[in-house]
């Protein structure tokens, strides 16, 4: 089949497209006289067609798809992309606007829209200047979540490919039809290809509001300082680019055996192994190259939930912090109170699947450690061990959306945006007046304004903030640059003589951490996690379903240990032990029973030298543009002391075997040979790191972008190094701190 012109009967749109004869499905394009990188395009299905997908590649893998369906009299549409034959996810970067004729009615649904940033994809584009395929794809089967753009679904019913010719599916009319108006189009006499009808459904444009503080990210940063700020009486949004998590906040993402309760993956701690292998792991960011939660809750909703309170040095003058910050006390106070540690999540009191806990306490113990209970100590930290700790509540993931969130919400004065995404604020030099989003119902053009004095916080994460810094143009030049060549992005940067230098993205750590992998006649290694999801222990599940007791009670993680070394450099740093039933992966020439494995993975912590460079590709995506890990020799060298020193008396615990690294590899020659990608901890922080100065950092002591006068930052990214232990308690002490400082400073609203 090949698409041929024909005029919509509703709108007097002429289109290039079809009605394909199965379904009575009609497509349609039609591009501006010279081709941009959009177009305007329709489809309009009988009622029985549950969700559309149109293929802008002409097949599924590789391509830009376009995804609808109705909802409650509105047509709700997602940009989606994949590289395999398994549900498509979001792909961000097309700008899709529904236009004025697109209705729902008895028979029919209809969706006209304006499809921006469309004719170049991933790995692909639209061959404009000559003919091609398109495909559709048609399901009679609705879709799990259909108020949700990004719902869940299952694989097509249907589908199909046609021809097209690009090069005369052009309209002179086409910036009329932008305006639902068909211009100088005659009126049509031709046979109706559609339905007809007169009600029109989409929403009219909203007129924004402005707030005296919008907070672009709902992660633990975004989260507490719109908490004080709202406290404090302001008027605040909150913008999150993804959807809900946790059953409370509307999550509907859940195991199967938990099928009939509000119990998501989000809320359920022994499901956090299932992050990694899940088929569909939608949380993910698409378009940032490592792990980073795109959902409410940020990081805090897919990590393990390690809850550290902060040491004195991790706000030290020594890690890089102004001195007016290392009086973190009563900020980590204010959190303890909100957020308590437990290192007995379980709601019965006891604690499960503790066999990893006495094999290597034989360990430490004998290397000279202590056994305390960690979070009473938090300074503790030279040849210390103890219970992992969590900020489990009730037996389910907590953290600051069970507790921050909560008390926002109940504010007249706090809103709440989520599948929002902010690519740049707007500025006029040094003042933020705004902040671009995608959503253009909103006045028409998608820009949220702030009140007179107002203020943006961005918390979108050590890769989101640093990229929303570029598209303001703000940064290095070169990170500007890119931004500058992408059509939709670089039009919206301001002139290059407002650009701002700063080393945005410079400065960048992450903890290095190596898995060794273990085998003793004790262990319950859980199957390794791998049916935590699909197929549990039926007993295990039973009983967390019954009061959210058991081993599901708790993420996989056992052990915490914590011991300092002194360097050549002069330098103290730490190394963390995090011990848990299961591996990763495996590397051994060994014979090994599965089911007795487990894994002590060695962080490099506090003192480590070595940085790299966060930035963004061609594609705007956020990346490691140079990788922060043992870049200094002596951090590596430390790392490897503090390897050896975990297995120096091995031998003292009967059965204890090592398997990766086997007997065949020195555990130096394991680490030199150790992929970077995977010694990656996701622990990124300082990439706009704090300081006193705008040659070194990104912003200054009260968290303000320099040469601003009223933009923020409070996420990871301000951390100027590494905490003593995973980030997030740390971090959110820090969110505390800055909150305050940020309602100190005069000049606000
Ligand atoms: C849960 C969602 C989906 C699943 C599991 C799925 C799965 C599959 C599978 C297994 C095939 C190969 C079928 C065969 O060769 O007979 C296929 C083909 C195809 N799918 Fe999907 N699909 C999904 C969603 C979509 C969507 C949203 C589109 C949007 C346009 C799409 C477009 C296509 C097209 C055009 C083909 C045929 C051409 C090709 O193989 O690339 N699919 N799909």
């Amino acid at each position: 089949q090949t698409a041929t012109q024909y005029t919509d009967p509703d709108n007097g749109f002429q289109f290039t497209g079809l009605t394909e004869p199965v379904h009575g499905v009609t497509y349609g394009l039609v591009f501006p006289p010279n081709p941009t990188t959009e177009f305007i395009g329709e489809i309009v299905a009988p009622i029985a067609a549950k969700w559309i997908g149109f293929s802008l590649g002409g097949a599924m893998l590789q391509s830009l798809l376009l995804v609808a369906w109705p909802n409650n009299g509105q047509i709700v549409t997602s940009t989606r992309y994949t590289t395999t034959y398994d549900l498509p996810t979001e792909y961000d970067g097309p700008t899709l606007t529904t236009l004025p004729s697109s209705l729902v009615n008895s028979t029919h649904w209809k969706w006209v829209y304006r499809c921006q940033n469309c004719t170049t994809w991933q790995n692909g584009a639209m061959p404009l200047s000559s003919g091609a395929a398109l495909a559709w794809a048609y399901s009679d089967v609705g879709v799990d979540d259909p108020s949700n753009p990004q719902s869940t679904f299952q694989e097509h019913t249907d589908f199909n490919f046609f021809g097209i010719d690009y090069t005369s599916a052009t309209n002179t009319n086409y910036n009329n039809y932008l305006n639902g108006d068909s211009g100088s189009t005659p009126p049509p006499t031709t046979t109706p290809t559609g339905p007809t009808t007169t009600t029109t459904t989409t929403g009219p444009t909203i007129v924004p509001t402005p707030y005296d503080y919008i907070i672009v990210g709902a992660g633990p940063g975004g989260i507490i300082a719109a908490d004080r700020i709202s406290e404090a009486g302001k008027k605040v949004l909150l913008i999150e680019r993804g959807g809900p998590s946790t059953g409370e906040t509307g999550g509907t993402y859940v195991a199967p055996w938990a099928k009939g309760t509000n119990l998501t993956k989000f809320d359920i701690p022994g499901l956090f192994e299932s992050m990694f292998t899940d088929s569909n792991p939608w949380y993910w960011c698409k378009d940032i190259t490592v792990f980073a939660g795109c959902l409410l809750g940020g990081g805090t909703s897919i990590n393990g939930a390690l809850y550290w309170y902060p040491a004195t040095s991790d706000f030290s003058t020594a890690a890089g912090w102004p001195s007016s910050w290392t009086n973190h006390i009563p900020y980590t106070n204010m959190l303890k109170q909100r957020l308590p540690s437990t290192d007995h999540p379980s709601t019965d009191g006891k604690r499960y699947l503790e066999q990893v806990f006495n094999v290597t306490s034989q360990l430490l113990l004998g290397q000279g450690y202590s056994q305390i209970t960690i979070n009473d100590n938090p300074d503790y930290k030279d040849h210390a061990f103890g219970y992992s700790a969590f900020d489990f509540i009730d037996g389910k993931r907590g953290g600051p959306v069970a507790s921050y969130l909560r008390t926002a919400k109940a504010r007249s004065n706090f809103a709440y945006m989520d599948y929002t995404l902010v690519s740049n604020v707007v500025r006029n030099g040094s003042q933020i007046t705004g902040v671009q989003t995608n959503n253009t119902q909103i006045g028409g053009n998608g820009i949220i304004p702030l009140t007179p004095n107002g203020r943006v916080i961005l918390s979108a994460g050590s890769f989101g903030s640093p990229r929303i810094l570029f598209q303001s143009g703000i940064g290095p030049s070169d990170m500007i640059s890119l931004v500058q060549a992408d059509p939709t992005a670089g039009p919206r940067l301001p002139p290059q003589n407002q650009w701002i230098n700063l080393p945005v993205g410079y400065n960048a750590s992450d903890n290095p951490s190596i898995n060794l992998v273990f085998t003793h006649p004790s262990i319950d290694a859980y199957e390794n996690w791998a049916d935590v999801w699909s197929s549990p222990r039926p007993a295990d599940a039973a009983q967390y379903l019954k009061d959210q007791s058991g081993v599901f009670a708790s993420a996989s993680p056992r052990v915490n240990f914590w011991r300092a070394y002194g360097a050549s450099d002069g330098r103290v740093r730490y190394a963390q032990g995090t011990v848990r039933p299961g591996a990763a992966s495996i590397n051994t020439t060994l014979p090994y029973n599965a089911s007795n494995i487990f894994t002590i993975t060695v962080y490099l912590s506090t003192g480590i030298t070595s940085r790299g460079r966060v930035g963004i590709d061609a594609a705007l995506r956020g990346k490691p543009l140079v990788n922060p890990w043992l870049v200094d020799p002596i951090d590596k060298q430390i790392l490897l002391q503090a390897l050896h020193d975990v297995v120096s008396n091995m031998n003292t615990v009967p059965g204890l075997t090592m398997i990766t690294p086997d007997a065949g590899q020195t555990i130096d020659q394991y680490v030199d040979a150790y992929d970077p990608s995977t010694m990656n901890s996701n622990h990124w922080v300082g990439t706009n790191t704090i300081g006193t100065s705008a040659s070194k950092a990104v912003v200054d002591q009260n968290a303000k972008v320099f040469n601003t006068n009223n933009l923020f930052i409070v996420d990871a990214s301000i951390i100027p190094a590494l905490p003593m232990g995973n980030p997030h308690g740390m971090l959110m002490s820090a969110a505390e701190q800055a909150a305050a400082k940020i309602l100190a400073l005069a000049g606000g609203p």
